[in-house]
Formats: C-alpha cells, structure tokens, sequence
C-alpha cells in the first residue's frame, strides 16, 4: 500500500472546563481516496478536523500528514491542506474572485491567474467572478467557500457538513463537484449528517460517537457486514402462529398476526435467498400471503443499530 496521506494516532483533546472531544483517536486516511466521517451532533468530528487544520491544539497523540509530523512541520504541512468549514465566512462585499485569489495569496502561492480561472470555471463560478458575495444564492455562497479551499491546490481536502441546508438538487450538484475533484486525485475526507451522502460518495466510512471511531471501513464491506434484509408478508387471514415448516428463519408476527416480518441476512445476499425460500415454503403449502415488500438495510440503519448497540454495551 502507498504511504498514507494522513495517519492519526491515539489523539486526544480535551477541552478546557473538562470536556474530552477526543478519546484517542486512530485514523488512517488512503491517497485518493474519498472518506466519509460520520456521527451525531457533538460527537467530535470538528475537533478532529480542527486538529489536523490547526485549529485545535490537541491534548494528546500525533498527527502525520504527508510523512511529515504535523506538530514539527506545521506550515509545510497546512500548504497542502484546504479547509471547507461549516460557517460561511468571507467578506460580503467583496468579489468573488478577488476572495479566491486572496486565499492562494494566504497560503504563499505565486498569483496564478490560469488556475484561478480553471477553479472558478469547474465550480461554474466563472460567470459570477465579479459579482460581491452577498449577491450570491446559499449555494453559490457554498461553492465560493470550495474555491477558495481550491485555490492554492490542496492535496487533501476537509469538507465539514458541505451540504448542511442546501436543497436536493444542490446537493447532488455539490457531489458531483466533489467526484470531479477526486477525478484529479485530490484526496477527501467530508463530514457528513446525512447518511446518503456517505452512502453516495464515500470509499470509505468512519463513524465516530463520544470522540471515539467506532468502526472505520469500506463502505461495500460495511454493507457486507451489517447489512439485514427485511420482508413483510401480508395475511388478509391472520396467523396464529409462524407455520412449524419455518421455525428455521428469524421469523415473527406483528400486527395481530396479519403480518409475518423476516429480517436476517448479512449483506451477502444471504437475506434474499431466505425470503425467496420462505416465500416458496408458503406457496407449497397453500399459505395465500396476499402482499410481500422487502427492503435491505441502508447505512442509515446500520449507523442508528450501532449507536444504539454502544449506548446499551458502553
Ligand atoms: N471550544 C470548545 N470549548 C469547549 N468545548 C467544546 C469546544 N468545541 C467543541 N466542544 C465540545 O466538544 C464536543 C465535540 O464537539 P464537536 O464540535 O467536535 O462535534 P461535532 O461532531 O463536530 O458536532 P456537530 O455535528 O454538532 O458539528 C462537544 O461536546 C462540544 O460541546
């Protein structure tokens, strides 16, 4: 494997007044890849960028970026780090590109009027270059931030929340931007409350509770893993019991009887292949279901399962 692009062990941050945001954490990101961190509200995730941005000063473990140690070689380091945060945050009055080239000029980087251009142009900001910002939409407002993020050509990018209140059709706007950027080889990493944006653009997946990574994998493969698969069979004649013949399935009643509900599986398909079964076993033996709807578990599902399995075990 190549060297990995960021590495982060045992790290710790421990706000004043006691709060421990971090309880280290271990993370270890692939070049080029796209990294989804997921958690609830207060769960850490912009500390964690936060430390690796330099806006947090953590309280304990390292941070390598690059191969180089982050607390030695800190300015080296954040040239080729772009930050999207969460808050808008610019002069409003000021114009769009006058913003991005003030970030490439923040960073070091000599003017370089072509590749500012070619930023604008891949956010489809070319148009609105000399608009102010305040006369820009929510969304276009949320491109800028990318620009400017862009501008002096991070190598890894931190997106936090970066379609936090935009509407539908912007989001998957935003996500096919983020594609193209990886198309480039930019390597990122979003924070995200939206599961289906994970589930959308993410290699892979990370989700952090309480300022601990509770599970870090590719996202097929947590598919694979926790994956269920639920059936709903529909009586018009209610059972009074799961017929003896299928006592072998994670079988049980609801609705009085009226509904037979299978949920099992790992994401193997091995879900699909028991309700198949089960609904063959019904028809032999003259069973009339007279509705049948199945669904497999999101990542949603298995995010919401596994917070709720750490609350019960932690
Ligand atoms: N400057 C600070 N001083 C004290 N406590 C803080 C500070 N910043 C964050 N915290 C606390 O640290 C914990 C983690 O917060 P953090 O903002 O990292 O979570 P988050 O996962 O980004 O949450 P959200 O999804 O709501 O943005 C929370 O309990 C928060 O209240």
């Amino acid at each position: 494997m190549s060297e990995p692009i960021l590495d982060i062990r045992g790290l710790e941050k421990t706000y004043k007044g006691g709060v421990k945001a971090l309880d280290g954490v271990d993370l270890t990101i692939k070049r080029g890849e796209i990294f989804a961190l997921l958690g609830p509200n207060g769960a850490g995730k912009t500390t964690l960028i936060g430390s690796v941005c330099g806006m947090v000063r953590p309280t304990g473990g390292t941070i390598t970026a690059f191969g180089m140690d982050l607390a030695k070689h800190w300015k080296q380091v954040r040239r080729d780090i772009g930050l999207v945060p969460q808050e808008l945050s610019f002069d409003m009055f000021d114009k769009v590109i006058r913003q991005v080239r003030y970030s490439r000029g923040m960073f070091g980087c000599a003017p370089d009027e072509k590749r500012i251009e070619e930023v604008l142009r891949s956010l489809s900001l070319w148009d609105k270059r000399d608009a102010a910002i305040r006369e820009l939409s929510g969304g276009m407002k949320r491109r800028v931030m990318i620009a400017k993020a862009l501008a002096h050509d991070p190598q890894l990018l931190f997106l936090d929340e970066p379609t936090a209140g935009v509407d539908v059709e912007l989001r998957r706007d935003m996500w096919r931007q983020i594609d193209a950027l990886r198309e480039r080889g930019t390597t990122i990493i979003l924070t995200t409350h939206y599961i289906e944006e994970a589930e959308e653009m993410a290699d892979r997946v990370g989700v952090i509770n309480k300022g601990r990574i509770l599970l870090v994998d590719e996202k097929d493969a947590i598919m694979a893993k926790l994956g269920r698969t639920e059936a709903h069979f529909t009586f018009d004649k209610p059972l009074a019991e799961v017929p003896a013949s299928l006592s072998g399935f994670a079988l049980h009643l609801e609705q009085g009887g009226a509904c037979l509900v299978y949920r099992g599986g790992d994401g193997t398909g091995q879900g699909k292949r028991d309700v198949a079964e089960i609904a063959h076993t019904m028809t032999r033996e003259g069973l009339v279901f007279t509705g049948m709807e199945t669904r497999e578990s999101t990542l949603e599902d298995i995010f919401v399962d596994l917070l709720n399995e750490r609350e019960v075990t932690a």
